[in-house]
């Protein structure tokens, strides 16, 4: 397993370093494409890096950006990941990129899946994958010990599965079969909590600690 694990003074310095680390990597993989693929987290932690991400110099025109999971709930509700997105990722430089949005609008999660099956497999694998965790080792909505993480992280799952067995709003999640296959995997977290889970999960299973499921050829960021 390699996982190279980065701490930074603070979080500025985390936001500045990693964004300019995806950007890098995306512009490189584009000299040799025509197309990349950017997949980010939601949650509450990336909002600086998306920030300093944004104004990076790349030809967003040909990057494809999408989520890892979402909450199925409209693009205007306080908890979706899409929103997070428009405000913070998806403005100044980056405005160019194109949105793969995970919420299609369908009354829940099940029936969008055979559309987003389809439109997500042309910009697999991911060039670019950057990955949050929660205090619980859930990554994406990959969830300890739920029922359907087993599926979700099989080999031969479909590339996005709905999820029932949380105690919030449905999901739509990318499964272990899409996010596994990135070129480049980061692992972004902070603070004190979650680097004692990222230690936990390593001598865990993946079905009880999700986020396992990824460490091998990870970057991790932290910073407290
Ligand atoms: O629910 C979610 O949580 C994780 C972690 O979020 P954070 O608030 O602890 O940063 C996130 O990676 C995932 O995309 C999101 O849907």
């Amino acid at each position: 397993m390699s996982m190279e694990f980065i701490e930074y003074p603070d979080r500025e310095m985390l936001a500045l370093f990693l964004a300019s680390k995806l950007a890098g990597q995306l512009s490189q993989h584009l000299r040799v494409s025509d197309g990349a693929s950017l997949c980010v987290p939601g949650g509450t932690t990336p909002a600086p890096v998306f920030e300093m991400l944004s104004a990076s110099e790349l030809d967003w025109s040909r990057v494809t950006v999408m989520l890892n999971d979402e909450r199925w709930v409209d693009g205007q509700n306080p908890r979706s990941n899409s929103r997070l997105l428009h405000q913070h990722l998806l403005r100044d430089k980056a405005q160019a990129a194109r949105y793969l949005d995970l919420y299609t609008g369908d009354a829940t999660p099940e029936e969008a899946v055979p559309a987003l099956t389809e439109a997500v497999a042309p910009h697999l694998p991911i060039t670019v994958l950057l990955l949050g965790m929660g205090n619980d080792m859930h990554t994406a909505s990959l969830f300890p010990a739920a029922s359907e993480t087993v599926l979700a992280l099989a080999p031969d799952a479909p590339p996005v599965m709905a999820i029932r067995s949380v105690k919030d709003e449905p999901r739509l999640t990318l499964t272990a079969s899409a996010l596994r296959g990135a070129i480049h995997t980061h692992l972004l977290i902070t603070g004190a909590d979650k680097r004692e889970a990222l230690e936990r999960a390593q001598k865990l299973d993946p079905t009880e600690a999700p986020i396992r499921e990824f460490l091998s050829d990870i970057t991790v960021h932290w910073a407290e």
